[in-house]
């Protein structure tokens, strides 16, 4: 079985009397594509905002590759390797999608190898066609593929997504699964998601969150079809 990157021990986080993440202890390992689901109010935005730093547990562990971040501010979490989408690095609307991933990439990389950065990056999540066009321009699909782009100019080996899909055609959510396919090659990806097509799409293993716990961590399908799985969330929705 490959390594963990991505641990969380007994993890808690409460504001006043709600428990909003309860006790959960979660492992990634290596080459893992994970989507985190279930219904509204469960936990999983708190959970996530926990992994990336946004919030401060109040009691329990986060370890990134063995290494215990817990507490740690985004900018920290994202300097060991972490790519982040929601945190997206000085984009500039009138540039083109080139020149911002340059941008991306020059964060982490001398301008020279920027260059050869922003070109693989393009290629990888095949970006060619819009490579010039101005970012302000894009759809909102198309600009959410380049916001990958952002995280994979930054070489990560965890990418944590919250929900990638929002807003999108169906269209744009199968081009978006094919990104996030390309990027796992690379990384391990943990995806917070409410769009049930996608995550079919996806097709990965799936965690579902249910009152600030997991309720039940398995492939997409035995999840779907799970009687308390689909009473507690996918009844309405799946
Ligand atoms: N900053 C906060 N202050 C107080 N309560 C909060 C705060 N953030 C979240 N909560 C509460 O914690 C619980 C979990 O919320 P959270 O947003 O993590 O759930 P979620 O599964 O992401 O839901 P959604 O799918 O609606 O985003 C809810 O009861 C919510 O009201």
């Amino acid at each position: 079985m490959a390594e963990p990157v991505l641990e969380t021990q007994h993890l808690t986080m409460r504001f006043g009397g709600v428990v909003a993440v309860d006790n959960v202890t979660f492992t990634l390992r290596r080459g893992e594509l994970r989507c985190l689901i279930g219904p509204n109010g469960a936990g999983k935005s708190t959970f996530f905002k926990c992994l990336t730093g946004l919030l401060t547990p109040s009691e329990g562990h986060v370890l990134m590759q063995g290494e215990e971040t817990t507490g740690w501010a985004p900018h920290r979490v994202a300097a060991l390797g972490v790519g982040i989408k929601t945190q997206v690095p000085n984009v500039m609307d009138g540039l083109s999608v080139q020149e911002n991933i340059w941008l991306a990439a020059r964060r982490f990389l001398p301008s020279t190898q920027a260059d050869a950065k922003t070109r693989e990056v393009i290629e990888r999540l095949a970006l060619g066609q819009i490579a010039r066009t101005a970012l302000g321009r894009l759809a909102h699909g198309e600009r959410q593929q380049v916001e990958l782009g952002f995280v994979a100019a930054s070489d990560p080996w965890l990418v944590l997504l919250d929900e990638p899909a929002a807003g999108m055609t169906a269209g744009e959510v199968a081009r978006m699964s094919e990104v996030i396919h390309e990027l796992n090659r690379t990384a391990a990806v943990v995806i917070v998601e409410h769009d049930m097509q996608f995550i079919r799409s996806i097709a990965s293993r799936v965690t579902v969150f249910h009152q600030g716990a997991i309720l039940i961590e398995d492939d997409v399908e035995t999840v779907m079809s799970d009687p308390h799985v689909r009473n507690i969330y996918l009844g309405k929705k799946a």
